[in-house]
């Protein structure tokens, strides 16, 4: 068991100095964690699951924990293959020692303490006795999946579902007044990717979901605008998109018809016709979620599926991916200001995957805050690599320098996993240590209450006036 003389999880955990911990604990630990971006599976909200043990809830689906098990050489049948829940959790304990500096060594023993008040280090040696420990807890009902949402306070979370979904769990979940609002954000990124090999046959499934027979570029527009009818109706405020970068080429409507004809018929498509098409449907969109008065947010520079082999086999989001080095800045001005120019940019969050780009979005937004909104244009929280204490710092200092960190919509999980919410409290901690160490310093003025003022916004207030859920 443990051979620690103190838990490394501790109430002051990243907090360096005593303005930070006032900060954390008088004006963030307690706010209510609106997560306005994941990818949970509302079925299992719907279903109020109960897990059988924590290998399902913690390891199925977290690609973070299967890249880790992957380099320590773990082999597949541990992580996505056939061993039993037990086997993989076991492969995972005796992985957690040599995380030591990635985040998952801080979220693996906060979500621990956080949800099942085990303080030990996990290791191969304790991974039975903690097995069994957090999978019998699982199965109370004070830890099925509302359960462990109200343990943590969570208010509002958002989900990411394909045009083509019915949003039953939604609407299941909306008459079970669960107590929690659970929306979801419109992503119709498959209906952008004309390049991928599989376009025609989901065209003909978003046909479907919307009552069109998709024969022209006209109707995907009709088929799309019924789609976010259906889901403005379901109470969606919200789309998400992950691109490598924006797409940005003049183009003419009938050069875009022409375009949608030729890949219909099977036939291939220039680079610069590729390029055409997802400008034309990437405005259009912008257009009617402006139309709507919904947010949204662009996560670019995923460089996606990296191991072609493992794609075969696993599929995508299984932890083959990386930081792409993709040009932003040029297209995405272009982009936003098309719509600004016609009086239709909606409020909009951009996440980069590649710091370098920093900098980039950080300025970026100040040219499109034109005054209509407080912080209509953001610039997003740590995205994927960079959702991390370095990260998280380094994409709040950016925003400090060059924008107003005072407008930031704040933290957002983007998990799979429903223990992931702790997350939102290592951002908090984060935030405050930032900003009490500056206190400390002098960097900052010792007024609690300005300075605490901020930190409330950026942990709930600004996301709650931001948000229309
Ligand atoms: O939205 C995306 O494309 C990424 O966030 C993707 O879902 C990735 O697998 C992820 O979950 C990163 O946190």
């Amino acid at each position: 068991m443990s051979t620690l003389t103190k838990p490394f999880i501790t109430d002051t955990f990243l907090l360096k100095n005593k303005f930070a911990e006032e900060l954390y604990f008088n004006f963030a630990e307690k706010q209510p964690i609106i997560d306005y971006h994941n990818h949970l599976p509302p079925k299992e909200i719907a279903e109020n699951r109960q897990f059988e043990n924590i290998t399902q809830v913690w390891i199925g689906g977290d690609h973070y924990k299967w890249r880790a098990m992957r380099t320590m050489g773990v082999n597949e049948k541990f992580i996505t293959g056939d061993a039993s829940d037990k086997e993989k959790f076991a492969a995972w304990a005796k992985t957690v020692p040599n995380t030591l500096r990635n985040p998952l060594f801080h979220w693996t023993h906060l979500e621990l303490a956080r949800y099942f008040d085990v303080y030990d280090l996990l290791n191969e040696k304790n991974a039975d006795a903690v097995y069994e420990n957090v999978s019998a807890q699982l199965q109370t009902p004070e830890k099925s999946v509302h359960g462990l949402l109200k343990m943590r306070n969570v208010e509002t979370v958002c989900t990411t579902e394909d045009p083509i979904d019915t949003l039953e769990y939604h609407q299941t979940i909306k008459q079970n007044n669960i107590g929690i609002t659970v929306s979801t954000a419109f992503r119709p990124d498959k209906t952008i990717l004309i390049d991928n090999e599989d376009y025609n046959a989901y065209i003909d499934k978003l046909g479907e979901s919307a009552g069109i027979e998709i024969n022209s570029y006209k109707d995907v527009q009709d088929a799309l605008l019924r789609r976010i009818e259906y889901f403005h109706a379901n109470g969606c405020r919200l789309c998400d998109h992950g691109l490598n970068n924006i797409s940005f080429e003049t183009f003419t409507d009938s050069e875009i018809n022409a375009i949608f004809e030729t890949k219909r018929k099977g036939e291939t498509l220039t680079p610069h016709q590729i390029e055409q098409f997802k400008t034309a449907i990437l405005l259009f969109l912008g257009e009617t979620y402006h139309s709507f008065g919904w947010v949204q947010q662009y996560h670019l520079g995923a460089l996606r599926n990296n191991n072609a082999r493992m794609l075969k086999v696993l599929g995508p989001d299984t932890g083959w991916d990386s930081i792409g080095d993709f040009s932003q800045a040029a297209n995405l001005s272009r982009f936003l200001n098309t719509l600004d120019s016609k009086d239709k940019l909606t409020k909009t969050i951009i996440y980069n995957l590649n710091p370098a780009d920093n900098e980039i979005m950080a300025t970026m937004i100040g040219n499109f805050n034109d005054g209509s909104v407080k912080g209509k244009v953001q610039f997003g929280s740590g995205w994927w690599f960079l959702d991390q204490k370095d990260g998280m710092e380094k994409q709040m200092n950016a925003l400090s320098n060059m924008g107003l960190i005072s407008t930031f919509v704040g933290m957002l999980t983007d998990s799979r996993s429903f223990l992931s919410f702790p997350r939102h409290e290592y951002f908090r901690r984060v935030l405050c240590n930032l900003l009490g160490n500056e206190i400390e310093s002098g960097e900052l003025p010792e007024d609690m209450d300005l300075v605490g003022k901020v930190v409330a916004d950026i942990c709930y207030f600004n996301a709650k006036e931001y948000f229309n859920f």
